[in-house]
């Protein structure tokens, strides 16, 4: 390709970042006021550029946070987005380029995994990026709802508005138990989170719960009201709880909404229980799985194992990974701990089949089913089965 440069780019060069990020997803340049409460959203030390002499061509970005793990560990995780090709320089390798400098980045800071949402899922597999999470999306019949008399009643609840939100959900969302696939939300995000909660042309709205015992807030729903006319519709956008108390008194609340006839809610965790909160378990439609919600990078593959919870199993593993190749290699796992061995290995597998088996999403023995797995031993497949199988569906429920 022509001369050009891949460098981390300097905060006066954010704002033409961000907008080449923009024009490739087909949205127009920035106004001064947009940009003024964009640039505190991304954080400046982590913004990477292709340069053709002066001009920008291709960018790429993240920002620092924490992903929580099957067995609730946290590992450091570079949460990516603002990837961007100028549409007149694609397919010459620069996205290749970006990715790699961002790995290698990464990699020197101890940053365990990267995690992305993707425009299009033929992109990143091919970096090492695994299809991670699941979502679905539910449809509440609100008028016929009728909750199952064992249904706590919840605790004490408090509406908000979005600045009062913006202050006070921090804590409760750091607070709330360890969820594998959950991300932390860093200062930067919560900044975006109150832009769009203010940006909103409908208002949106908070209500916080506090469980009956302890007073202390335990959960949040965060939602908007869609009425022209007649009934209208609820949509959440945000719903996290600490314990079924919690979960039950959000619903509660949002079910007693005035002047709604259905409620809506979008990428939600697969698991997501709230059927089996109603007399009839018909009102509460769900939609297919999405194919996809957060892809993951395994950068450091022996760190990602070690922090994983492990049952008691053993399993030699065999890794290829082309592009990050210090993870290639076979591991042996067990209760104690995760080892380089020689081998020879019981399961073979790519990094991207690595990424998407880790947070228990999909069995291994449902990938080795698909072909995603070379089985060597069947014992393997077993004992890889038990180490991997999830308790909770992993969902990560944060657009970033
Ligand atoms: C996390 C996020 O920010 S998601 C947002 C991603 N950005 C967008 O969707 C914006 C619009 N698209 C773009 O800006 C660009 O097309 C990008 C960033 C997706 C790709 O950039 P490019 O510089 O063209 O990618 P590059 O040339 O390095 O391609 C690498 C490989 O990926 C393939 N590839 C690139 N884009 C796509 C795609 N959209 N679908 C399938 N394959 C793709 C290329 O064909 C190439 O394959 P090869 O290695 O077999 O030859």
């Amino acid at each position: 390709m022509s001369d050009h440069i891949l460098r981390p780019l300097k905060p006066e060069e954010l704002r033409a970042a961000a907008t080449l990020f923009r024009a490739t997803l087909h949205v127009g340049p920035f106004t001064d006021e947009e940009w003024e409460r964009t640039e505190p959203v991304i954080q400046p030390d982590r913004v990477f550029g292709v340069l053709e002499g002066e001009t920008l061509i291709g960018t790429a970005r993240s920002t620092d946070t924490e992903l929580t793990v099957p067995g609730g560990a946290r590992i450091p995780l570079a949460a990516v987005t603002g990837v961007g090709v100028r549409a007149d320089r694609t397919r010459r390798g620069l996205l290749t380029e970006l990715m790699r400098a961002q790995f290698e980045d990464f990699r020197e800071r101890g940053v365990v995994a990267a995690l992305l949402l993707a425009t299009e899922t033929g992109i990143y597999e091919r970096f090492g990026y695994g299809s991670s999470t699941l979502t679905r999306s539910f449809t509440v019949d609100a008028r016929n709802a009728r909750f199952r008399p064992e249904v706590p009643a919840g605790g004490e609840l408090e509406l908000l508005d979005a600045d009062e939100a913006a202050e006070r959900l921090p804590g409760v969302y750091a607070s709330l138990p360890p969820r594998p696939g959950a991300i932390g939300r860093a200062a930067y995000w919560w900044r975006q989170w109150r832009n769009d909660a203010r940006r909103s042309d409908r208002s949106v709205l908070t209500v916080l719960h506090r469980g009956s015992g302890s007073g202390e807030a335990d959960g949040y729903a965060v939602y908007k009201v869609d009425r022209s006319s007649g009934l209208g519709t609820l949509t959440v956008l945000d719903l996290r709880a600490a314990n079924a108390g919690a979960y039950a008194g959000l619903w509660r609340y949002l079910l007693g909404v005035d002047l709604v006839g259905e409620i809506a809610l979008h990428y939600r965790p697969a698991d997501e229980p709230l059927p089996l909160l109603f007399t009839d378990p018909r009102v509460c439609v769900a939609a297919p799985m999405s194919a996809d919600e957060t892809w993951l990078r395994l950068i450091d593959v022996e760190a990602a194992l070690t922090a994983h919870r492990r049952g008691p199993a053993t399993l030699r593993l065999e890794v290829a990974d082309p592009v990050l190749e210090h993870n290639s290699g076979c591991y042996e796992i067990d209760q104690d701990g995760v080892r380089r061995v020689d081998g020879p290995a019981q399961l073979r597998l790519g990094a991207a089949t690595l990424a998407t088996l880790y947070q228990g999403t999909w069995l291994p023995s449902v990938l080795a089913g698909a072909g995603r797995i070379e089985v060597l031993d069947e014992a393997g497949l077993e004992a890889a089965d038990r180490l991997f199988a999830a308790r909770h569906a992993p969902w990560c429920g944060t657009f970033f």
